[in-house]
């Protein structure tokens, strides 16, 4: 049977903006309050999309979630009319109403953890959203983000979905972008690799000093339990404090694994020897590369700047593998040299193509923050709402859909204009239309 790695990046919403909300993502921070281009990020993120499809790659694409979330205001408080509501809390709290506009839906790789069938105890593709308990913008974002998989991935058959962990930093998940799963093909069971911050539950271990660890060991460990994983097919790894307090806030910003390649940096892990060594032995194939990078070739601080790590591999319908880097990484000597020295050695990965994706960048997003992996098998492909699979009728559709509704440009105090909410929820409702996932937003719920 075919075997597929799908890729569902997250489209951009109307109200893309920058608001550097997050304390430890070192990009989203430098970039607060710079207007934003609604309409070029998402065409950026669309393109991406659309190329990776004429490599041949199986896309897909997740729909955004309704920003400024008005529902999360009225929680807090705020009551009235919309406008009201938008008016009242840009003047009242700014930096919560700033919180509750947070374009941050846009990186779906923070949207769950999913479990390929292959995995799983009971034969099915599993799918815990995120909680992303640790910043409030990004707490706002699993139920919808629930609602969005399930109307993707509907048929109960093929698909199992779980609730989000409990909303606690006990339990802080911050999904695929701190997991990651090798093996010999996509459908074959795996080594799913589970990197977290800290513990939750034992004070005495090492955790960073400076910046927060978002991922709990416990969390993980539920999502194995969940998903009905085998300890045989698991590894749990710490990542490096220090890396952690040097602005690599997820694991995904210090490396990345595809099929049997992991390519990380020296430093990413507290115990690498020992990781390695048991990813080794549960690993089910020959042939297994761990691709290092050393700090004399790129250092952490260069990493983090150009998301070096933060790049896809993916294997190409040829068997080759491709990294996609954003333009960033081209533009350092460092690691433009390390990338074109890389894919003459004897690695799988043999190719790099570039994508400017600078609208997600500057929000300290890249091309691998981006895309939710789903590794599914023809039956469970044919499974999927094919509605939300990229091709080049729905390319044009929804490049129409974001001609006819987004704005050229977002200022902070656009966020506040009722006008804007309005155009947004037209926009969302048209899209769901477009993708037939039914009424996910709150708006489209109320009775
Ligand atoms: N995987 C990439 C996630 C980036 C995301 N940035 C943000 O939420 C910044 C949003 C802002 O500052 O407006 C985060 O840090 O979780």
């Amino acid at each position: 049977m075919k075997q597929f790695e799908v890729n569902f990046d997250g489209l951009v919403g109307p109200t893309h903006n920058y608001a550097g909300l997050s304390f430890g993502n070192v990009a989203s921070l430098s970039n607060a309050s710079a207007s934003s281009s609604p309409k070029q990020a998402a065409i950026q993120g669309l393109e991406k999309m659309k190329a990776l499809s004429d490599m041949g790659m199986v896309q897909g694409v997740l729909a955004p979630q309704e920003r400024p979330d008005i529902y999360a205001l009225r929680r807090l408080g705020f009551t009235g009319s919309d406008a009201r509501v938008l008016e009242e809390a840009a003047k009242h709290a700014p930096a919560i109403f700033r919180a509750c506009c947070s374009a941050s839906s846009m990186w779906t790789a923070n949207a769950a953890t999913v479990s390929p069938s292959a995995d799983t105890a009971d034969g099915k593709v599993h799918f815990t959203p995120a909680n992303l308990t640790n910043k409030y913008h990004r707490s706002l974002e699993p139920e919808v983000t629930g609602r969005i998989l399930k109307g993707t991935f509907a048929d109960s058959k093929h698909f199992s979905h779980h609730t989000h962990l409990p909303d606690n930093e006990h339990f802080g998940d911050e999904g695929a972008a701190n997991h990651t799963r090798l093996c010999s093909e996509y459908g074959k069971p795996g080594v799913e690799i589970f990197v977290y911050g800290r513990y939750a539950f034992d004070d005495s271990k090492s955790a960073p000093q400076k910046y927060p660890a978002r991922q709990t060991f416990e969390a993980s460990q539920a999502i194995a339990r969940l998903h009905g994983l085998s300890d045989e097919n698991v590894v749990y790894i710490q990542q490096n404090p220090d890396v952690i307090d040097q602005g690599v806030f997820h694991n995904d910003v210090i490396s990345v694994g595809n099929q049997n390649v992991l390519f990380y940096h020296e430093q990413a892990f507290a115990n690498t020897d020992n990781a390695l060594a048991e990813i080794r032995q549960k690993f089910e194939g020959d042939e297994l590369h761990f691709i290092r990078v050393d700090t004399s070739a790129v250092s952490v601080q260069e990493a983090v700047k150009t998301y070096l790590f933060n790049t896809q591999i993916i294997t190409l319908p040829n068997g080759e593998m491709a990294i996609i880097a954003p333009t960033e990484c081209r533009d350092s000597e460092a690691v433009s040299n390390y990338l074109d020295s890389l894919v003459t050695l004897n690695t799988p990965i043999k190719q790099v193509h570039y994508f400017d994706v600078k609208q997600s960048m500057r929000n300290g997003g890249g091309p691998a923050c981006l895309r939710l992996r789903v590794a599914l098998n023809e039956q469970e492909l044919t499974a999927v709402n094919q509605n939300t699979l990229i091709n080049d009728a729905q390319f044009e559709r929804l490049h129409k859909w974001i001609e006819k509704h987004y704005r050229d440009e977002l200022k902070e105090d656009d966020l506040r204009d009722p006008q804007l909410l309005i155009e947004s929820r037209t926009a969302l409702d048209e899209l769901t239309q477009i993708l037939k996932i039914g009424s996910v937003y709150p708006f489209q719920r109320e009775v």
